[in-house]
């Protein structure tokens, strides 16, 4: 597009673009101070625009021609290449299955007492876990994974697995597969050389054996547990989405076209790939933050001995007087910025932004990042201080501009109310039982580990101690 004003950015060569690797926050930071608040890059092949400011991240995702994924065939890999789920469709395929969504977790108790009740048998299940590790410097317990995964399969198939649960671990293997081992499927839209070498070749480079096979463990997994919410189902009584689904898979509506079992296993998998690593780092994070913070986590403690008997667990209904602990997950949510560029989005018309051209196939991402450190937001930025969401009389005050961890607009995230009754009621739970601190002479590392397009933390020990 020379004729068009498009956002500036570093020189780019054919074929390789200009970036070395995946682009972490760091070269963000610096891309931005050079090349201002919108900036654009060359990954291969691909044109990708960074935004980096609050307010034009807000008007570029309310926009209907920013609201689209990527249109990459092997995005859905899972399914051959037809577009099925719902983080990654478009069109009426995605708007009909985020609808079906957001009606059901909301039925099925986002706010309501079902989930709060499935929530809460997990925080048991985590104090009782965590109470193992008395006084031991070790990493944070697994129990936290499956605690997270239980609340999604008691929303998915009221399900729930124990801890050792030999199922369990092998699903957990498989959404690593999904999340880690297969992402060599999605080279070719960025090289499509690729796509012109000898298919042995080909078949090597992007692993696509291992592919096959994780795919028809997807399946093959998914199919059991459908074929038995299908021997039991009760159309007077659906007990989760799969019945839900299931149900709207034999009305004769003119939505029925967009449900399929194939859509219902990969939207399945979208609510297992957009809710575990996140809600389970998340969940690191906050203790983690608490270690290195014991002034704040003592405030925390005091707060909930004072609100909530010792015999019993923290619930939704003490929320009210649980106001720091809420200011606490924001700064958290805040300093973390878990996913730092949001997912990507793709322009599906030319647009104006900030006095530059998007043009039609351009793929945007919001950095959530930038805007969390951004100092029109936020006096001292990197500074720690959950009092920043408090206001004078100590009450919990949400600041919405320049705060957004689950992003904004069309696409914002669809679990985010369930992913902050779970990091309020495990938080919570866990606080209300245990101290976390730094191994003896020992600091706690709050710097990120770089995980493709997410910050989790780094791997470390910590102290769990008991209460008295
Ligand atoms: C702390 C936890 C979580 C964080 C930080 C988070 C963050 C995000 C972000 C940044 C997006 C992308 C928004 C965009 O494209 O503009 C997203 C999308 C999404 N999230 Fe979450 N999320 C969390 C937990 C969950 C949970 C628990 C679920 C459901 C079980 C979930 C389901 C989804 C789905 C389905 C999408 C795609 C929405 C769409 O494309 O229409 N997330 N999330």
């Amino acid at each position: 597009h020379p004729a068009k004003n498009l956002p500036p950015g570093p020189l780019s060569l054919p074929i390789i673009g200009n970036l070395k690797r995946v682009i972490v926050p760091e070269d963000v930071r610096k891309l931005r101070k050079r090349y201002g608040d919108i900036f654009r890059v060359k990954a291969g092949c691909v044109d990708m625009t960074y935004i980096c400011n609050f307010n034009l991240m807000k008007e570029a995702f309310t926009k209907t021609e920013c609201s689209d994924r990527p249109h990459w065939k092997n995005l859905h890999f899972l399914t051959d290449g037809r577009e099925s789920g719902v983080i990654l469709t478009n069109g009426e395929q995605w708007q009909n299955a985020r609808r079906f969504l957001l009606r059901n977790l909301r039925d099925l108790g986002m706010g309501k007492s079902f989930l709060e009740a499935a929530i809460q048998e997990e925080a048991q299940m985590l104090v009782n876990d965590f109470r193992k590790y008395d006084g031991k410097a070790g990493h944070l317990p697994m129990s936290i994974n499956i605690a997270i995964l239980n609340v999604i399969w008691q929303l998915v198939a009221s399900r729930r697995y124990e801890l050792n649960d030999k199922e369990i671990q092998s699903f957990i293997a498989l959404l690593k597969f999904l999340q880690e081992d297969v992402v060599s499927v999605f080279l070719p839209s960025f090289f499509p050389i690729l796509n012109y070498l000898p298919r042995f070749l080909t078949r090597k480079l992007l692993k696509l054996d291992l592919v096959d096979d994780v795919k028809q463990n997807v399946f093959k997994f998914m199919g059991n547990i459908i074929e038995s919410h299908k021997a039991k189902l009760d159309p007077d009584n659906p007990r989760d989405v799969i019945d839900e689904y299931l149900l709207e898979m034999n009305k004769k509506s003119n939505t029925a076209a967009f449900f399929s079992e194939l859509d219902l296993t990969r939207t399945i998998f979208d609510l297992f790939g957009a809710g575990f690593d996140t809600t389970s780092n998340m969940l690191r994070w906050m203790c983690l933050y608490m270690a290195a913070y014991p002034d704040v986590q003592s405030n925390v403690q005091k707060e909930i001995d004072d609100a909530v008997p010792r015999d019993r667990l923290p619930s939704q209904q003490e929320k009210s007087q649980l106001q720091y602990l809420e200011a606490v997950i924001h700064e958290v949510l805040r300093m973390s910025s878990l996913i730092p560029f949001g997912v990507s989005h793709c322009v599906t018309q030319d647009i104006q932004l900030g006095g530059y051209v998007l043009p039609k196939g351009m793929i945007l991402q919001g950095c959530s990042v930038i805007s969390h450190e951004d100092p029109n937001y936020w006096q001292n930025p990197h500074k720690f201080n959950p009092n920043r969401f408090m206001d004078d009389s100590g009450k919990f005050v949400p600041q919405k501009e320049g705060f957004l961890p689950f992003g904004t607009g069309r696409r914002q995230c669809l679990g985010e109310s369930l992913a902050r009754m779970e990091l309020f009621i495990f938080s919570a739970a866990l606080l209300q039982n245990f101290t976390f601190s730094p191994p003896t002479s020992k600091v706690i590392d709050l710097s990120p580990r770089a995980f493709l397009l997410a910050q989790f933390p780094k791997f470390q020990d910590i102290v769990i101690t008991i209460r008295k």
